[in-house]
C-alpha cells in the first residue's frame, strides 16, 4: 500500500479540559499516514492525480486552528473524518501529540487512530 505522509504539522488551538486551558492556545502536532496509490500521478508526473500533501496540510491548519474541543480524542476523530471525506483518502493513521501536557513526558502525550479501509 502506497502512502503519502505529513510529519510534525504544528497548529495552535484551544484544546483542553481544564478552565485555564479554555483561555489559551496550545501547540499540537499532527502526523498523518494516508493510503494513496501513487502510480497514476507518477506515470503522468501530474499533481492533479496525486494526494496533495500541501493542500491537506493547509486544510488542517485552517480547520484545527478554528476549533475549541476539550479532548484530543474529539479533535482526532474530526480530523480523520475530514481527511477521508474531503480528500477521498481510503485510510488514514493519525497521531495527535500534545507536547506540553505532561511536563515529564518529553516526547509528548496523545492519541493514535486509524480510520477507513486499509487497502491491501
Ligand atoms: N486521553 C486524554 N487524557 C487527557 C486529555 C485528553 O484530551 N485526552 N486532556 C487532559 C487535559 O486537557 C490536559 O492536557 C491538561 O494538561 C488530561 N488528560
Amino acid at each position: 500500500m502506497d502512502q503519502v505522509f505529513i510529519r510534525g504539522l504544528e497548529v495552535e488551538t484551544v484544546i483542553g479540559v481544564y478552565d485555564w486551558e479554555r483561555t489559551i492556545r496550545q501547540r499540537l502536532l499532527f502526523d498523518l499516514d494516508m493510503a494513496w496509490d501513487i502510480r497514476a500521478a507518477a506515470a503522468d508526473d501530474d499533481l492533479n492525480q496525486a494526494l496533495d500533501y500541501a493542500a491537506v496540510s493547509q486544510r488542517l491548519l485552517d480547520y484545527v486552528s478554528s476549533t475549541d474541543f476539550e479532548l484530543i480524542e474529539t479533535l482526532a476523530e474530526r480530523v480523520a473524518a475530514l481527511v477521508l471525506d474531503e480528500f477521498n483518502v481510503p485510510w488514514v493513521r493519525l497521531t495527535v501529540t500534545k507536547p506540553g501536557a505532561v511536563k515529564e513526558a518529553g516526547g509528548g502525550v496523545g492519541v493514535i487512530i486509524e480510520r477507513g479501509q486499509r487497502p491491501a
